[in-house]
């Protein structure tokens, strides 16, 4: 088993008007064996951090700080070695559907390209093909016609499961989706849960999903990342349950399912320059040494807190 291990990763992109720092030294570990989920405020960076892990960052990315998978050094491993790492070793679930169907091509093709990068011969790949399927809530009957569909031919949900499935038809060992959740209505929400947690049954050495779904990350995670301009300011079991940070309160607090009570201001722009903690000039609990110091990180990998108040 195989964690997923960040060492102050720094990602910064070039703009007119300097840098965006969209990554501002992050240092954690995805466990295997759990379901992380990534949660914060858009912008924060959650997004580019999967794109990081995955090697799909644009070529002009300013990146500094390594990211291991078990022993391999992903930043030092060529266009090639990367390709084949995102078949087989790290899957990706895209958010929508669209992303990771090809419009132009039959289901069958598309999820055969996807089972033929992992083991086994053409019997067994078939197999495994018709396997995915049911597990994915295909019933026999509609079988053929799924398989000789074009992605426009089937229905959101069928779309949805099928992008799932492929998500998983490498056999990679771990999975990464980037908000699989969002913009989908209650019964394509919660197949998607379903989803997965068949993917999750599979026998994946991890998962690491980035959402803003608190009702996903509640029934599906093992541990929760918080971040927040460009770090991850908590993380832990309990994040959820018993937030510490400051920032992790107003958050959850302004979730529906929590009573959806806006925080106040603004995030800093990403690449300003600040003394102090990122979340000072927002934080109720604010002390001098807030405005002066960088917090570091207080706890373990399994539960951290970057906060003063746990000094
Ligand atoms: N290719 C890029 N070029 C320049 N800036 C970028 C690029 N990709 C992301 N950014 C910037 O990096 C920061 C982090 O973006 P990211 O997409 O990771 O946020 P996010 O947390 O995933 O937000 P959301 O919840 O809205 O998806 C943002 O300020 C964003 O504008
Ligand atoms: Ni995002």
């Amino acid at each position: 088993m195989r964690d997923i291990r960040l060492d102050q990763v720094e990602i910064r992109f070039p703009v007119k008007e300097g840098f965006v720092e969209a990554a501002a030294g992050v240092t954690t570990t995805f466990q295997s064996g759990e379901i992380t989920a990534i949660i914060g405020e858009s912008g924060c960076g959650k997004s580019v951090l999967g794109l990081a892990i995955l090697g799909l960052l644009p070529i002009y990315a300013q990146i500094s700080g390594s990211i291991w998978l078990g022993e391999n050094d992903l930043f030092r491993m060529s266009p090639k070695q990367m390709r084949n790492l995102r078949g087989r070793e790290i899957g990706f679930i895209a958010q929508n559907p669209a992303d990771s169907l090809n419009p132009v091509r039959k289901i069958k093709g598309q999820l055969m390209e996807a089972i033929r990068l992992s083991q086994g011969d053409f019997s067994e790949h078939n197999k495994k093909l018709y396997g995915l399927l049911k597990d994915f809530g295909f019933p026999k009957e509609q079988l053929t016609r799924v398989l000789q569909s074009y992605p426009f031919q089937l229905s959101g949900g069928m779309k949805q499961r099928i992008s799932s499935a492929m998500g998983i038809a490498s056999d990679a060992n771990w999975i990464l989706a980037d908000e699989p959740s969002k913009g989908l209505d209650n019964d394509l929400r919660e197949q998607t849960y379903e989803n997965l947690r068949q993917i999750k049954k599979h026998g994946v050495e991890g998962m690491i999903i980035i959402t803003h779904d608190i009702v996903l990350a509640e029934k599906l995670c093992d541990s929760v990342a918080v971040m927040y301009s460009g770090q991850i300011i908590e993380k832990g079991k309990n994040v959820l349950s018993n937030p510490r940070h400051p920032y992790t309160k107003g958050l959850l607090d302004s979730f529906p399912s929590h009573g959806m009570h806006a925080m106040e201001g603004k995030s800093p722009a990403p690449g300003e320059i600040m003394l102090g903690c990122r979340f000072a000039s927002r934080c109720s609990k604010a002390m001098p040494v807030c405005r002066k110091q960088s917090p570091t990180e207080y706890g373990n990998n399994e539960e951290m807190v970057r906060c003063f108040l746990y000094d």
